[in-house]
């Protein structure tokens, strides 16, 4: 379960329905061209929380169905409707994905005792491994050292999506649970992640960037900083060309350029300007 792991986009039409024959042409770029280890599905990055529960089924099915047995899957099935979840979690067990990921439950503010509760509901029953994911910046949960060795403690657990920018707390868990999975989640800090012994990554940016990424992982692992802050300069330089410009919309233009059909983003998200278009264009000329 080792390496690095797209976060999927997904391919819609101008109405908000699923493009199939888009999101297996995503698939197959990041199998083929990007040559990533693994896919992350229905994540943030694939506009999980603006779907339905069948399209999120009919996105794991097409999914599992495009990929066969060549990269590893992970499935995002967290939700604040538990039951939800559950069913999730069992669909894609099921279907043979590699491990489900749940994010925290947001909104609320559940106490730490109820997101433990919440993990351990979803996972009852069902005989899947889950990764933690943990997006404070999104979900404003925060857990501490603690906290994680406690969810860590159901040995269905085995690691965590971490997406925060506290390398402290990072080094802290590295250190504290040498045998669980710790992804990287902001790609923008994937060498400074990578030097402290993550086992992989989990990014949006690797739609468009795998191939770096993976260098930068891999010389990173192998000693060689020098050379790998370099890659990471150069994705850096991207990255924030690319926040700038409106994330999601920007990969999926960027995308479109190299004959994938990764089509529009869903609302409320709102679509490209001309302009922009013109400059997800020039941003993809110049770095892909
Ligand atoms: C919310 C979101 O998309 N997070 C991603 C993973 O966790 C990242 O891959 C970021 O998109 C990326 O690092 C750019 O900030
Ligand atoms: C990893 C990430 O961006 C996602 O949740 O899709």
């Amino acid at each position: 379960m080792k390496g690095l792991y797209t976060a999927l986009m997904c391919s819609f039409d101008e109405q908000g329905n699923i493009n199939e024959q888009g999101l297996r042409e995503i698939v197959r770029y990041n199998i083929e061209v990007s040559e990533v280890d693994g896919l992350y599905v229905n994540g943030s990055t694939g506009e999980n929380f603006l779907i339905s529960t069948e399209q999120k089924k009919q996105i794991f099915e097409i999914v599992k169905d495009e990929v066969g047995d060549r990269v590893k899957l992970m499935a995002q099935v967290g939700s604040l409707n538990v039951d939800e979840a559950s069913e999730l979690a069992q669909f894609v067990t099921d279907l043979g994905y590699d491990a489900i990921s749940a994010v925290t439950p947001f909104y609320y503010k559940f106490d730490f005792e109820e997101i433990k509760d919440y993990y351990n509901t979803i996972l009852e029953g069902v005989d899947t491994k889950l990764i933690i994911y943990s997006i404070p910046a999104l979900t404003g949960v925060s857990m501490n050292l603690e906290q994680f060795g406690e969810l860590f403690e159901n040995e269905k657990i085995i690691g965590v999506k971490f997406t925060a920018p506290d390398f402290y707390l990072l080094e802290r868990l590295r250190h504290a649970y040498p045998d669980k999975l710790i992804y990287s989640g902001f790609d923008e800090m994937l060498l400074s992640a990578s030097v402290l012994n993550v086992d992989g990554a989990i990014g949006s940016t690797f739609n468009v960037n795998g191939k770096r990424a993976k260098q930068i992982f891999t010389l990173a692992q192998s000693g060689r900083i020098d050379e790998a802050r370099e890659i990471q300069k150069v994705t850096n330089d991207l990255i924030s060309e690319i926040l700038e410009n409106g994330l999601y919309q920007t990969i999926k233009e960027m995308l479109e350029t190299q004959g994938v059909h990764a089509g529009y983003v869903r609302k409320p998200m709102k679509r490209l300007s001309e302009e922009k278009l013109l400059k997800a264009r020039s941003i993809a000329e110049k770095y892909l």
